[in-house]
């Protein structure tokens, strides 16, 4: 019996909501420290059996066994009829990917899922240690517990791509580039099959590669992938054609924020549904052509300029430490006079105040009244250099970018009243080999 474990994080996009969606901008990416986890045991066996347990959620369970079609594909049927299509789409991917590599594919595999706190609410839930790790248990099955908005499901298709690849490829190895690739292309198949649409896939390139600058793959890859019932197809050639041997043409640059500053996530809690605005700010951009395309230029220069800014300052922290100290000094004090501080916090009014405007033009909640006055507040507080609503935006959450020793979580504020700041941190690293001695004594 093998068993390996590995962890992949969630991620907040701080700059590059909805442009990121077309393949022109760059947008950046930021991991967090709330983990999913797979820990996978399997031996080779007469026929494939997956089972995927989630105990942390009622006991969730699905059961796969596979049927071969007529065209020889694998197809995992769930034995009680239960549906999680996270979890299918990636066990079908995975085992086509390798059935047409001639691997063998026949083992008995278990899977057991854990996820950090961070990505669900906590309510009612049971905290279980077991000196090593920290999980929250709930009464619930998954579909029934609330989210935070971490991009579980990018999470979930990463690890549980990363534990099927490493029964098939012996020497699986996550510090190997080309094995992450493999990882990210496959992940972004399944995520996007089983979501039924094709979305930036910046979530996925966080689990995998971390923090990042990304740019998109071209949504055609996979929109010209076959559907797996159509006749005589050999579903599994088209994977591996696209996985392995097609240049995807996407952007994930490691990047780091500053040193001395911090993310800081906070929850507000009531929650936006990102595909409906998605949709509103499509139809806003192509009803307001060309003056659209101007708007969503003038939210790139913000953003171009928030990127290059941060990197000034990577930079200065290595070649002028006291220049550096000073700046630091002033984001502390509330008084900004470097120009790189100040390109900060005006890139980021510039992004907000753009999309304060679609908001209005298009009806759609991007920055709602109220996380305009929340930010305000957040941004006056001293130790902040700036704040803005991540990723689509509307009432789910606001990031900040703070000093370390910034304690606005513990500020009296009424303002934040209703924000639940959560216990996270900015993290660089993707996808990582865990200790299966870590989950000991989870179920
Ligand atoms: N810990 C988990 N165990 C099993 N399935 C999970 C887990 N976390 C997420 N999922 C799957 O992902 C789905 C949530 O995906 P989605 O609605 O896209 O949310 P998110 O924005 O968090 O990715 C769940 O319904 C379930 O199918
Ligand atoms: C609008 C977007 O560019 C960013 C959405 O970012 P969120 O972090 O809000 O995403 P979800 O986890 O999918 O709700 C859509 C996209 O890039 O797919």
């Amino acid at each position: 019996m093998i068993q390996r474990a590995f962890s992949a994080p969630g991620k907040a996009l701080l700059v590059g909501g909805y442009l990121v969606l077309d393949q022109e901008y760059e947008s950046y990416v930021v991991a967090l420290s709330s983990r999913m986890h797979s820990v996978v045991e399997s031996k080779p066996s007469d026929e494939i059996k997956v089972k995927v347990i989630s105990s942390q959620f009622n006991n969730d369970t699905w059961e796969y066994s596979i049927l071969k079609n007529s065209a020889g594909n694998l197809k995992p049927l769930e034995i009680n009829g239960l549906k999680n299509p996270f979890v299918e789409k990636t066990i079908l991917n995975v085992l086509n990917f390798f059935n047409a590599k001639k691997s063998n594919v026949n083992y008995e595999i278990t899977i057991k899922i854990f996820s950090d706190p961070g990505f669900h609410s906590e309510n009612e839930s049971k905290v279980m240690f077991n000196g090593k790790k920290k999980f929250n248990f709930h009464k619930k099955t998954i579909t029934n517990v609330p989210k935070t908005g971490l991009g579980s499901s990018a999470c979930l298709v990463t690890v549980l791509t990363s534990a099927l690849v490493s029964v098939f490829l012996n020497d699986f190895n996550v510090n190997n580039e080309e094995n992450l690739s493999l990882i990210h292309n496959l992940a972004q198949v399944a995520h996007c099959q089983a979501q039924g649409k094709v979305g930036s896939g910046f979530d996925v390139a966080a689990a995998t590669f971390g923090s990042i600058l990304y740019q998109r793959f071209s949504a055609d890859l996979i929109n010209s992938l076959p559907s797996f019932e159509d006749e005589g197809i050999n579903y599994g050639e088209h994977v591996l054609n696209l996985v392995n041997n097609t240049d995807w043409h996407f952007t994930h640059h490691r990047i780091q924020l500053p040193k001395g500053l911090r993310l800081i996530m906070g929850d507000v809690n009531t929650g936006s549904e990102t595909t409906k605005l998605v949709a509103k700010v499509k139809a806003w951009y192509n009803d307001n052509m060309p003056e659209s395309l101007n708007v969503y230029k003038s939210i790139n220069d913000g953003n171009s300029k928030f990127i290059s800014s941060l990197t000034i300052m990577n930079e200065l922290a290595g070649s002028n430490v006291e220049e550096y100290n000073l700046i630091l000094k002033e984001i502390e004090q509330g008084e900004f006079k470097h120009k790189v501080l100040t390109d900060i916090s005006e890139s980021i009014l510039k992004i907000r105040s753009n999309f304060r405007n679609i908001s209005k033009e298009g009806s759609v909640d991007i920055e709602p009244a109220v996380q305009t006055e929340l930010l305000n507040n957040v941004i006056k507080q001293r130790g902040v250099l700036t704040a803005m609503i991540p990723g689509a935006g509307g009432y789910d959450a606001i990031s900040i970018i703070a000093t370390n020793d910034c304690n606005i979580k513990k500020s009296s504020d009424s303002s934040f009243e209703n924000v639940t700041f959560l216990d996270l941190k900015q993290e660089n690293f993707g996808l990582l080999e865990e200790e299966t001695s870590s989950y000991d004594s989870f179920t």
